[in-house]
């Protein structure tokens, strides 16, 4: 077990690299199961524990998966007969493995998957993915904790989602391709990882128009092929960072970050008095001596992003004044907040939303990261709190941050992976060098 500790009270300043997207990457490695020829090789990859997972399940399935980490490259060969059984060991342990379900349907005509269970920001059913895979003509059954879907041959369908979903526009995307017949689906996930996906069938040889719309148009065709892509950059990430410049006061060139696709965080960073300034090599962001309170609420892209929700918690509960927070997307995304309340932030939660009273003192405690995000929220509290904070449950944030501590560490921050021994006692005086160590 290994922990993060935290110093606060520095600013942050320099620049920082962001990598490639986890929520592009993991369905982009399940596009590789629709490539009966040739190699997908994969580009600007980051190195996550997600992505070990993804590319294990892809291995179970047959698929050749070579990870060059120190190129961040990944090259996938699914040109074998393909298994079509994604076990419980790993789906149990990423629920993203669900999007192997379309492509192995559109493949093999026949996938199944163990069902994804709920985790902790909410209950997560995927009905939306089940509903538009029966639509192509898939019949679905449910049996022993797994979801089977069977059809001699997909066809073309008018899909409505009843919710943007992504991992549903990803499933029922990735099914068409290879369906015979014309599939029109709307009200779709926009994201910009959708995008990405659809471009990377589209060099595969799929012929998909609409992505970044709310409808997509998916002709599908006979087979597909392998080719090259590099992965688009991370605007969850980059999304972190800029809160951590912002809420230390800091000053950080988040470098190649795409401003179009995190506008909704700009717009809200820029009302509560951070410089927010889109440069040639990324954004800079700029943290003003006192921050102002806002109300922000969750929605599908291109409304404010919920995994930036967490994060975004942080940089409320230090505004000086009453800002507010609506959760619509989970049902279930607020733990990060009761770990918080052990660090001073006071704040009332009510349903869906959470009623934050800053301007907060926080102060150094332990915490324990309860999901992804919470994590990364977790660590920013950290580096504005008095003394030290330690986090720990570091597996989450393994998930989606690649070197999160030597990153921040890079930027001025005081702060340390160590290994966690049992009764771990933090120091009374002095500070942590800014070297991180594993
Ligand atoms: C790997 C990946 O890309 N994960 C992202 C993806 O998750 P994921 O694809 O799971 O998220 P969805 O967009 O599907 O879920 C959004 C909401 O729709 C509900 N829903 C979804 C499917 C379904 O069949 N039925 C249903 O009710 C979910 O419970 C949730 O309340 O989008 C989320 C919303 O932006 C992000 O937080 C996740 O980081
Ligand atoms: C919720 C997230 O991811 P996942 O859907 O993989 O759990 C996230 O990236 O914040």
């Amino acid at each position: 077990m290994e922990e993060i500790i935290v110093h606060g009270g520095q600013r942050l300043t320099g620049n920082v690299h962001i990598e490639g997207a986890k929520n592009a990457v993991l369905p982009i490695l399940a596009a590789g199961l629709l490539a009966s020829s040739g190699q997908t090789r994969l580009t600007n990859v980051p190195i996550l524990s997600d992505v070990f997972t993804m590319n294990n399940v892809l291995r179970f399935l047959n698929c050749k998966v070579d990870f060059d980490e120190i190129n961040k490259q990944i090259t996938i060969d699914a040109s074998d007969q393909l298994s079509y059984e994604a076990p419980f060991q790993y789906v149990s342990k990423m629920r993203a493995s669900i999007v192997v379900m379309g492509p192995l349907l559109a493949r093999l005509g026949h996938a199944k998957v163990a069902m994804p269970g709920g985790c902790a920001i909410g209950t997560r059913p995927i009905d939306l993915h089940l509903k538009g895979l029966s639509a192509l003509g898939a019949t679905i059954e449910r049996h022993d904790g797994y979801v089977e879907a069977s059809a001699s041959k997909l066809h073309g369908a008018q899909i409505y989602l009843d919710f943007p979903s992504v991992g549903a526009t990803q499933n029922i995307m990735m099914a068409a391709t290879l369906a015979e017949g014309e599939t029109v689906m709307e009200n779709v996930a926009r994201e910009p990882e959708i995008v990405d996906l659809a471009n990377i069938l589209n060099q595969m040889g799929a012929r998909i128009t609409g992505a970044g719309t709310e409808t997509l148009r998916i002709e599908g065709v006979p087979s597909m092929h392998g080719c090259d892509h590099s992965v688009v950059q991370d605007r969850i990430e980059a999304g972190t960072f800029m809160v951590a410049a912002a809420v230390t006061r800091g000053n950080v060139l988040i470098e190649d970050a795409i401003a179009e696709h995190n506008k909704p965080l700009i717009s809200k960073m820029r009302e509560m008095g951070v410089q927010v300034i889109e440069e040639d090599a990324g954004i800079r962001v700029i943290g003003p001596d006192q921050l102002k309170p806002t109300s922000v609420k969750t929605l599908p892209h291109p409304g404010f992003p919920t995994d930036m929700q967490p994060q975004m918690t942080i940089l409320q509960l230090c505004a000086q004044g009453t800002s507010l927070l609506t959760e619509t997307v989970f049902e279930n995304r607020f733990m990060h907040l009761e770990e918080l309340r052990r660090m001073n932030a006071d704040f009332k939660i009510d349903g869906r939303s959470v009623i934050m009273y800053g301007p907060t003192d926080f102060c150094g405690a332990q915490v324990a990261a309860t999901d992804l995000r919470a994590a990364a929220a977790l660590v920013i509290a950290g580096l504005v709190a008095r003394g030290y904070t330690e986090v720990t449950n570091l597996k989450y944030l393994d998930r989606g941050y690649f070197n999160f501590h030597r990153k921040l560490a890079k930027l001025g921050a005081h702060i340390k992976r160590v290994k966690a021994p049992d009764e771990t006692v933090l120091p009374t005086h002095g500070t942590y060098t800014n070297e991180a160590v594993e």
